[in-house]
């Protein structure tokens, strides 16, 4: 065991509570790889060589990434074995939930600040294009080192107050997980009747579209955080209530029919609404919505290539782009997208048409040269009908 006080040594060790986790593992390698440092960490699942007492001796940061049920009581057992020492140290915690989570941390004599890095662990290094709410409830010498971590994370770092954050968290999560939820319930019993998901698929609309995605992610992600969010979450209750009445309200209007009660719904779940609003954030959220609809048919047309370029230098766009012209074929549509790995590449879709014009053998010169010149690896595609490749 190290005796040297970890304040004294020069790059702080970081001790990761619930190590073997989801957090837990992506913080691991993030504090390794990306910022270089030692990470000791404890699990009940996998990680037991530290006790948890070693755990506080060992680290200068403590991070705690426990499931949200029991993450209060994980860190009052922690304030009781720390007993002081934690002092001069830094303790945070990444819970869905902030306030009681953040009054625990407290509750030590560590300086503490609590995190929501608010989605899951990415399947890449940083947290870039990622929104990660930020509690700094008692940071003093500390708060250079927490600036440089959270500039590392590359994360939208936003500061609040944990009983703020929780409250906003109630609409930004629970009301977004409650109604996919509901929805999923919905589906599984009403759709089987039409010939299940697959039937509907072909008879999509955007916001189904957008809805399902919602729906599939939740459902294939850890059931815990979603109900621990639903249960731990105190402002998730009053919300439930808001829901219910207003779903209720909807069906009464059906029920009732009639154009009473279409005045009703039109004045009371569309127009108030619409008003409340505002015609900025109206006019900006259908034209999310539109792009949106564009980029889910370009995602899920069939005739594409998906090219890996592995030479990240200005140009080899151009290179890659170049291929295609002289093989006279022209793009529909291009992103710049990621495989389910994580991987990014560039995603060019070709267009049904074209595909059906293409003389035969052309996609296969063209994705011949893409790998014989060294420009790309091809890591995804579909061959057009009716060519060879
Ligand atoms: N996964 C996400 O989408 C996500 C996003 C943002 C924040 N978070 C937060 O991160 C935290 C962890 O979530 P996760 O997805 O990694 O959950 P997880 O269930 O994958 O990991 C939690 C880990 O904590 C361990 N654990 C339980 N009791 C422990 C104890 N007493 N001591 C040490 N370890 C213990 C479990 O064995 C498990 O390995 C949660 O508080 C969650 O709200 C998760
Ligand atoms: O799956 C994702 O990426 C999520 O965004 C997960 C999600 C969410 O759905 O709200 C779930 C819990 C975390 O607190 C943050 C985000």
């Amino acid at each position: 065991m190290n005796t040297t006080p970890p304040a004294r040594r020069g790059r702080p060790v970081v001790g990761i509570v619930g190590s073997r986790g989801a957090y837990g593992r992506w913080l691991s390698r993030f504090f390794q790889r990306t910022m270089g440092l030692e990470v000791v960490g404890r699990d009940p699942v996998g990680d037991t060589r530290l006790e948890a007492r070693e755990l506080i001796e060992a680290a200068d940061i403590l991070l705690f990434a426990a499931p949200i049920r029991s993450t209060v009581s994980v860190i009052d057992d922690y304030v009781a074995l720390a007993d002081g020492i934690e002092r001069g140290r830094l303790w945070l915690d990444v819970t869905s939930i902030k306030q009681a989570p953040v009054e625990a941390l407290l509750r030590s004599r560590a300086d503490v600040a609590g995190l929501h890095p608010m989605a899951a662990p990415p399947k890449v290094e940083t947290l870039k294009g990622r929104v990660m709410a930020v509690c700094p409830a008692r940071v003093t010498s500390w708060r250079p080192w927490l600036d440089d971590f959270l500039a590392a994370t590359q994360a939208e770092c936003v500061e609040v107050d944990p009983a703020h954050h929780d409250r906003a968290m109630a609409l930004v999560q629970g009301l977004v997980h409650a109604g996919h939820m509901a929805q999923a319930r919905v589906l599984r019993e009403l759709a089987p009747d039409i010939g299940g998901l697959p039937a509907l698929h072909p008879l999509r609309t955007v916001g189904f579209g957008l809805d399902l995605a919602v729906t599939e992610r939740m459902l294939a992600g850890n059931p815990g955080i979603y109900e621990d969010i639903q249960f731990d979450n105190p402002h998730v209750l009053p919300m439930l209530e808001r829901l219910l009445a207003s779903v209720e309200a909807l069906r009464d209007c059906v029920r009732e029919g009639g154009p009473h009660a279409r005045a009703r719904l039109r004045r009371d779940l569309l127009s108030d609404s619409s008003t409340f609003f505002g015609a900025k954030a109206l006019a900006a959220g259908s034209h999310a919505f539109e792009r949106m609809g564009y980029l889910m048919a370009d995602l899920e047309a069939p005739e594409y290539l998906s090219v890996f370029l592995p030479e990240d230098r200005p140009g080899s766009l151009r290179v890659l782009l170049g291929i295609f012209e002289r093989h006279g074929v022209n793009l529909d549509s291009i992103h710049s997208s990621r495989s389910p790995e994580g991987e990014l590449h560039f995603r060019i879709g070709i267009g049904q048409a074209q595909a059906r014009r293409l003389a035969p053998d052309t996609w296969q010169a063209l994705c011949a040269d893409i790998q014989e010149e060294g420009v790309g690896r091809i890591v995804g595609g579909s061959r057009p009908a009716g060519t060879s490749g």
